[in-house]
């Protein structure tokens, strides 16, 4: 088991944030967190790292109890790129050094660089089709380029579970395509991570994405195989408001219910 989060609850003063929410993610699996804004995606996944501590329930992650695992250790194995952490890096580094700087999580580099890292680099920018921008300032760079960078970065530590956090935020039609592209081709390398892909929308959601997970007002939903969980019905429930779900090849696409 990659990721078993069992009946975990969450309370903040007042609040209870996360309510018995239970999500087990298997070997092989890919899956989306879909939610609306303040559902809890991001709790969930703070959790999940060991930043948010459940007040019920266990989490286990590469099969390790949160309670009796070194959370810097295990954090290692997991890749996490955010839109928070763009602003952060340095706006006059190399691409390069963006992407190394992903081996030991540092912003900068510290560390001796040798040829394998810049090896290394090169193979994941290839990957992520950014191989262009190799040697560009950091800043010169487009949102969507951008994110590229930050995903080959979080690769370079070779985690076993990588999350991308809303990656399509802020990128027009045709970058977006462009960005899916690339981690369609990520996942489809033999030694893939498990990937967690975090959206608003059921058309981000590619076919490589096996299971989705329906996340409401720090509820799990519901969760199953993506064909099963983005149904018109399903999600009507789920959103509280009638939609209509198109399917064109093998993408879904939700619409407010005339
Ligand atoms: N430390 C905290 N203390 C109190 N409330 C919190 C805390 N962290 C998150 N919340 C609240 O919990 C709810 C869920 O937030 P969360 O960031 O997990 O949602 P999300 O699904 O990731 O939303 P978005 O799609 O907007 O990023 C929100 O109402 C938020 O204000």
């Amino acid at each position: 088991m990659i990721i078993d989060v069992e009946h975990i609850t969450w309370k903040s003063g007042q609040h209870t944030l996360m309510k018995d929410v239970s999500w087990q993610v298997r070997q092989g699996e890919h899956w989306a967190l879909l939610g609306l804004n303040g559902s809890g995606k991001t709790t969930l996944l703070n959790i999940v790292n060991g930043y948010i501590w459940p007040s019920e329930g266990s989490v286990r992650v590469l099969g390790h109890l949160f309670g009796e695992v070194d959370l810097r250790e295990l954090r290692k194995s997991i890749g996490w790129v955010s839109n928070s952490f763009q602003e952060r890096l340095y706006a006059s580094d190399r691409t390069q050094h963006i992407v190394i700087s992903g081996k030991h999580a540092t912003i900068g580099l510290y560390d001796k660089t040798s040829e394998e890292d810049y090896e290394q680099a090169r193979e994941l920018m290839r990957t992520l089709s950014c191989d262009h921008l190799w040697d560009r300032e950091y800043r010169t760079c487009s949102q969507g380029e951008k994110q590229k960078l930050l995903i080959a970065r979080a690769l370079m530590a070779n985690p076993r579970i990588l999350i991308l956090d809303e990656p399509c935020n802020g990128l027009d039609i045709f970058s977006r395509e462009r960005l899916l592209e690339s981690i369609a081709e990520l996942v489809r390398k033999p030694d893939a991570p498990t990937l967690i892909y975090v959206t608003h929308h059921t058309e981000e959601i590619l076919p490589v994405f096996s299971h989705v997970l329906l996340m409401r007002r720090g509820e799990a939903v519901d969760s199953g195989k993506t064909e099963d969980i983005l149904t018109a019905g399903n999600l009507s429930g789920f959103f509280e408001a009638p939609v209509d779900v198109d399917r064109h090849g093998d993408r879904f696409y939700v619409r407010v219910a005339e």
